[in-house]
């Protein structure tokens, strides 16, 4: 049985409607997480709305301590949140049970961390493999395909090498390829060009864009203006709030006045 299939159906309203067909790959409505400690509540989000287009390629970006991380965790279905609503296509997230999430995360789902997080033991083919293992959908054209994602990211020289004789940006380059095995609905990466030098950063990014035309929908969170300048669209946040939502160049002034408000380093 799907995730769609178990989950509870939306509501059927014009607006419900209108975001089945149009092509959402994410929709979040007022979207909140509050942790709750021994000294506390700590409300890291507080209400944030947007919709993810297919198609998108959005950077996420704001101040330490701004949301962008619970946000990240939200989105990859790595947490649940404490409230509003989070739409995947047609399934309300916020509902289902851990066992939906883990499946939605096996199948829906391509992640590409800052520190690659590939199996050192693995060969590159062996790890591009794995989410396959995890989602059930090992196969007989398994290989073929895992080989032409190799090849798709420029590695189809190297498949039997392993992480630690490969560069950061070809470790990275692993990530994104065994991101794709899945045909995932959309790739999360977070910082993904963090731990990489300029000249590494540029490929790296070169390569997303080149995917984004292709069609995928991604969506990055970066501490980088940089990196973010090469999206489509820059959400900021801002004490667990939307405060900027729009073309990367206008994000500028939105983190400025984040930076002046938070201090010197933007912590709080
Ligand atoms: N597991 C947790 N338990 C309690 N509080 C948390 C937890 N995770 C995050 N927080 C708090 O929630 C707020 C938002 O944190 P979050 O990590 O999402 O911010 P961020 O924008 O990703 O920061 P950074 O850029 O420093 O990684 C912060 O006040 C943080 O201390």
């Amino acid at each position: 049985m799907t995730a769609s299939a178990r989950t509870p159906a939306r509501p059927a309203t014009a607006a419900s409607a209108a975001v089945l067909n149009d092509g959402l790959a994410v929709s979040i409505r007022d979207l909140k997480k509050a942790y709750v400690l021994a000294g506390g509540t700590v409300h890291a989000l507080r209400g944030v709305s947007f919709d993810v287009p297919t198609g998108d390629f959005v950077s996420i970006m704001g101040p330490s301590g701004s949301g962008k991380s619970t946000l990240l965790n939200l989105l990859g279905c790595l947490d649940r949140p404490t409230g509003g609503e989070f739409y995947l296509g047609p399934d309300n997230v916020a509902q289902m049970s851990d066992d939906e999430l883990a499946d939605v995360r096996a199948s829906r789902l391509g992640f590409v961390f800052q520190s690659f997080n590939l199996l050192p033991a693995l060969t590159v083919l062996e790890n591009i493999e794995l989410p396959l293992h995890y989602s059930g959908r090992l196969g007989r054209d398994s290989r073929q395909r895992c080989e032409e994602l190799a090849d798709k990211v420029g590695l189809g020289d190297r498949l039997d090498h392993r992480p630690m004789q490969l560069s950061g940006g070809q470790q990275q380059r692993v990530a994104i390829a065994r991101s794709l095995v899945n045909d995932p609905w959309f790739l999360l990466a977070d910082e993904p060009t963090g731990n990489l030098d300029t000249a590494t950063t540029r490929e790296i990014l070169d390569l997303l864009t080149g995917l984004n035309e292709e069609g995928r929908t991604i969506i990055l969170v970066t501490h980088e203006p940089e990196v973010a300048d090469l999206t489509k669209r820059t959400v900021v946040l801002r004490d667990g709030l939307v405060v900027y939502d729009g073309h990367p160049d206008g994000s500028r002034a939105a983190l400025d006045a984040s930076r002046r408000k938070d201090g010197p380093n933007g912590a709080r």
